[in-house]
């Protein structure tokens, strides 16, 4: 029998999750990665580490929870015996209250979702699997960490909006989001050497965003005060000028759920190319628009890369993560042929092969591609923190 920590990731498009076996040393390794899709053909993906063999559980509901005690089944009986200890779980906001990493308990469940409103198309997300997992294994620690606790380092006036003094009083700033995979790439960085280089890191999913780090600290990242800020994204966005909304307030009578629903769900990749808000689909497809769709999406990367360079004061190192970022090379080549100016020159067969450096010998800026590891990250704060709930009791 041997002791595992299970790591949900709720994102905007699945849940991924980890199964990490936790020794005497108290170091999670990974044990089996996979993901549980919802929606249209609801399935469970495992894939334990050492076997390489990948099962799928055909889902007969399109309900989490249905996932989730399939998964749980799985780690205890079918994969080795396993005793759950505790679960770990993303949570995309944690507002000005939350920054550490937190026990579940059902009032600090009830306050996480009182943060929905900041969160409209997360919070619910990553909520649900939390209160499918108290119910299932109430006695089982679940331990939340927060994806906007990494950017409480932003200071000032990088994290300020120019509105009067009291809406800052209120909250309203900027949080930052996807912060749990920038630490990540702030401890490979920092493994590399690199961490006090003036690196971007440009996490490209399904959400996307920059962040501006030096010293593992984040210090400006182009998510605001909710995920709709910065770059464009897979259906959401990014930044518009705020008068574009008063407009369509005002004088297309829109309804603020139909204003949530375009800036959202029907924006981005997939409003600008009429197709798809897929990377992989606009790649493929002969359509005028789905190139347009990813120029912008480049182009506004490219755009913003510079800006939080300024705020760096230079640029030593680039780094791509996420689902687009480990491996679109059109999207890389398209970024960095655009950074030009600032030096950045990458080795477009060493990209092409997606390798951990990609720049050329000759280029000012490092420029790497590292994958997304937003669930290690979790595992290895859910075993502090078990740890210490077991020194203490
Ligand atoms: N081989 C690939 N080439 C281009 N884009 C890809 C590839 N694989 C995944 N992507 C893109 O990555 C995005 C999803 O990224 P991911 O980090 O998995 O998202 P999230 O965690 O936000 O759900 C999608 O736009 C998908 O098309
Ligand atoms: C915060 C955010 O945009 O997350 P995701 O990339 O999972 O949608
Ligand atoms: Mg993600």
């Amino acid at each position: 029998m041997c002791d595992a920590i299970l790591v949900l990731n709720a994102g905007s498009s699945s849940i991924k999750f980890g199964v990490y076996d936790v020794g005497k040393a108290n170091r999670p390794v990974v044990a089996a990665r996979g993901t549980l899709e919802m929606g249209a053909s609801p399935r469970l993906e495992v894939n334990p580490i050492e076997a390489a063999l990948q099962t799928t559980f055909i889902l007969q509901s399109d309900g989490l929870a249905e996932g989730i005690v399939a998964l749980v089944e799985w780690i205890e009986h079918g994969f080795g015996n396993r005793r759950l200890i505790a679960c770990g779980h993303r949570i995309v906001h944690g507002g000005t209250a939350f920054f550490n990493p937190v026990l579940l308990t059902p009032s600090v469940i009830d306050a996480v979702d009182s943060l929905t409103p900041l969160a409209p198309l997360h919070q619910p997300r990553s909520i649900a699997p939390i209160r499918v997992m108290v119910e299932l294994r109430p006695q089982l620690p679940q331990i939340g960490c927060f994806d906007t606790a990494f950017h409480r380092t932003i200071e000032a006036p990088a994290n300020r909006f120019a509105l009067p003094r009291e809406y800052v009083e209120r909250g309203i700033r900027r949080f930052g989001f996807h912060g749990l995979s920038y630490e990540y790439i702030a401890t490979r960085l920092d493994q590399a050497g690199k961490a006090d280089k003036r690196s971007v890191v440009a996490h490209l999913g399904n959400g996307a965003s920059l962040c501006a780090m030096r010293n593992k600290r984040s210090l400006d990242t182009t998510m605001g005060f909710s995920a709709l800020d910065g770059l464009v994204m897979g259906t959401r966005c990014g930044s518009i000028d705020p008068g574009v909304l008063l407009y369509l307030l005002q004088h297309e009578k829109m309804t603020l759920n139909d204003l949530h629903d375009l800036l959202y769900e029907r924006s981005g990749l997939l409003g600008v190319s009429a197709e798809s808000g897929d990377m992989r689909d606009l790649e493929a497809s002969a359509s005028p628009h789905a190139r347009e769709a990813i120029e912008l999406f480049v182009f506004r990367i490219a755009r913003e890369v510079a800006a939080l360079a300024n705020t760096l004061g230079g640029l030593d190192c680039l780094v791509f993560t996420a689902g687009i970022g480990e491996h679109s090379a059109v999207v890389r080549k398209a970024v960095c042929e655009r950074l030009t100016w600032m030096g950045v020159k990458i080795d477009d067969d060493k990209n092409q092969h997606h390798a951990e450096v990609i720049s050329a010998n000759a280029s000012a800026v490092h420029v790497g591609v590292l994958p997304a590891d937003e669930e290690i990250v979790i595992a290895r704060h859910v075993a502090r923190a078990t740890l210490l709930r077991s020194d203490e009791s």
